[in-house]
């Protein structure tokens, strides 16, 4: 049984964090494992509030898995503090993980603020060079470089910068794209490679980028490459958006069990 690690903020609606996160990993097949680092009170409207835990309390949750489970891959998410990011990039470090998936949660959709500005500088020094994968999206990409990101030529310059931080694979997602197809770009050092689909008309997204990096570290842990591990990301969240659920007033989440659903439908 592989197992996978997420370390993140916990949405009360469901639809991203580490609700997100392990329903994810359930459905991809490993054991998923959680060490939170907020609490926030959201549902579809919005973030009503957010109740970070303390550095003690994350560091815990870390050594109770490191010191008796193990993980065959991490997945970070909303990390909020600067305190926190330290404590995790120490976390990966003592236990010597590796692939190590680091979705540089911001700002959540409706503008509610999930990471600490300060705390930008200390993801890029502490945690980035640590990463098997970041998967930013277009916005987070612009703060992380400080470059205005615009074209398909602005996201390899944005992701060579971003490769240059330590992080040996970059994925730039698409689903900001004002295009009706939403192409994730994926950089190892050397090439580039394109993961593109039809863009989904909905305001049902909430949560998608938690669920593409929790999907690609389910993925590393059972031993596929990065490129294989970001394919089945991509689909898994495509069938996601596709198979859409009606939940709240607001931006509702994906629907996790579509993924399987569609494999079955195949089989039969
Ligand atoms: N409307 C959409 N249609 C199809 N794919 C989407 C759509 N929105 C997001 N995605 C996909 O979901 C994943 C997360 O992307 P994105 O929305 O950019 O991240 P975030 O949730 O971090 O803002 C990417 O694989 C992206 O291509
Ligand atoms: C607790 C928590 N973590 C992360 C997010 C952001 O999730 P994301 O997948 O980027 O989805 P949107 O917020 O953009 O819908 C979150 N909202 N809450």
């Amino acid at each position: 049984m592989y197992k996978v690690l997420t370390i993140a903020g916990s949405d009360s609606g469901g639809g991203a964090g580490i609700q997100a996160d392990l329903k994810t990993f359930q459905e991809l097949d490993v054991f998923g494992m959680s060490a939170i680092t907020a609490v926030t009170a959201q549902n579809t409207l919005g973030v009503q509030g957010v109740y970070p835990m303390s550095v003690e309390a994350v560091t815990q949750q870390i050594q109770s898995i490191g010191t008796d489970m193990g993980a065959d891959a991490i997945k970070t998410g909303m990390l909020f503090s600067a305190e926190i990011i330290r404590a995790v990039a120490a976390g990966i470090e003592q236990f010597g993980w590796k692939h190590v998936v680091v979705d540089p949660v911001m700002i959540a959709k409706g503008g509610a603020s999930l990471l600490q500005q300060e705390a930008v500088e200390a993801l890029k020094e502490e945690l980035l060079p640590l990463a098997t994968v970041v998967t930013p999206n277009i916005p987070e990409a612009e703060v992380l470089t400080k470059m205005k990101i615009e074209t398909m030529a602005d996201r390899q310059r944005a992701a060579k910068r971003l490769h240059s931080m330590g992080v040996t694979y970059v994925v730039i997602k698409g689903g900001h794209d004002v295009l009706d197809e939403a192409t994730d770009l994926l950089y190892d050092g050397t090439s580039f490679f394109y993961y593109t689909s039809p863009k989904i008309a909905t305001k049902n997204t909430h949560g998608t980028g938690c669920t593409f990096a929790a999907a690609i570290a389910a993925q590393l842990a059972k031993g596929q490459s990065v490129q294989e591990a970001v394919q089945v990301a991509k689909a898994f969240i495509q069938a996601a958006i596709t198979d859409e659920l009606q939940i709240g007033a607001g931006h509702g989440p994906t629907n996790h069990w579509a993924y399987q659903k569609s494999l079955k439908q195949v089989l039969r």
